[in-house]
């Protein structure tokens, strides 16, 4: 399915009935990460997948400032009016996450639970969130000079998806073919725009969350096992999950605990507390 707002176009999937559950993918992905979960997370919600900017089948347009955290949460909102949904559960991984917490941030209302796997609330230093800038901004210039798969060779050679590197093959290719699919545009205005560094940071806005929040990260991601704990130390109502023997993609890797995970996070009725 497709939905125009404000000039962008957003290919989006809904299955099931009941509690609206919006999924976030993650950079280099889009909504057919979450394919395998939907057999069994449907039975039970409202399923509804996205592509965010620049990503799968969602528009990638020039203007980076449509990739921007505030724009994609205001769209986002709207996305959530036109079909008529009051609030969410939500979901989301790495990239997809940080969109998560700014919409849980900025749209307060709009969010029941969250589930939050492999993600950061951004950068707080006004230095580290330039040289993130400057970093991305070079990538960005890797993609746009030398293509999408020249990149994606790369980036799936970074440490922090080592631990794919033992996934079955049929794993790896499902990865790889998500991301070789991916428009070099959209990619590079994504980091341009709603990079790590780019982003408002909403550490001191934790405190605020009251809903509760599932954190799962990786045994052996130790970067985002770091930001997981601290989050759960600023959050009044949140749990934090090591997954053992995982990395970054816990979905990918650990999947079947994952979605268990998720499933029991989700129907638990009284939430954390
Ligand atoms: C490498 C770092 O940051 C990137 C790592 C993960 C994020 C992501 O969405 C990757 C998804 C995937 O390829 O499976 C990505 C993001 O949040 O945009 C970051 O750029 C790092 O060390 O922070």
């Amino acid at each position: 399915m497709k939905m125009d707002i404000n000039g962008m176009t957003y290919a989006f999937e809904i299955s099931g009935t009941g509690q609206p559950l919006l999924l976030l993918h993650g950079f280099t992905g889009s909504m057919e990460t979450w394919r395998p979960f939907i057999k069994m997370w449907k039975e039970k919600f409202q399923v509804i997948i996205i592509d965010l900017p620049g990503h799968g089948q969602t528009d990638s347009p020039d203007d980076v400032s449509r990739y921007r955290m505030e724009s994609t949460c205001f769209d986002l909102n709207v996305f959530l009016d036109r079909l008529g949904i009051e609030n969410v559960y939500l979901l989301g991984y790495s990239m997809g996450g940080r969109v998560a917490l700014s919409f849980t941030c900025l749209y307060p209302n709009r969010v029941k639970k969250l589930v939050f796997e492999s993600s950061s609330p951004g950068l707080e230093g006004k230095l580290e969130r330039e040289e993130r800038v400057f970093s991305d901004e070079k990538l960005a210039k890797l993609i746009e000079e030398k293509g999408v798969e020249y990149f994606v060779h790369y980036w799936e050679n970074i440490p922090l998806f080592q631990t794919q590197k033992t996934l079955p093959y049929h794993l790896r290719q499902k990865i790889r073919k998500e991301r070789m699919g991916q428009n070099p545009r959209g990619l590079a205005n994504s980091l341009r725009g709603m990079g790590t560094g780019t982003q408002p940071s909403w550490w001191h806005q934790l405190n605020k969350i009251q809903i509760p929040v599932q954190l799962i990260v990786g045994e052996k991601d130790s970067k985002f096992c770091r930001i997981g704990k601290r989050m759960e130390s600023a959050l009044p109502n949140a749990q934090y999950v090591e997954i053992e023997n995982a990395g970054h993609a816990i979905h990918v890797e650990k999947s079947e605990i994952f979605g268990k995970i998720v499933m029991d996070f989700f129907m638990n009725k009284e939430g954390i507390h």
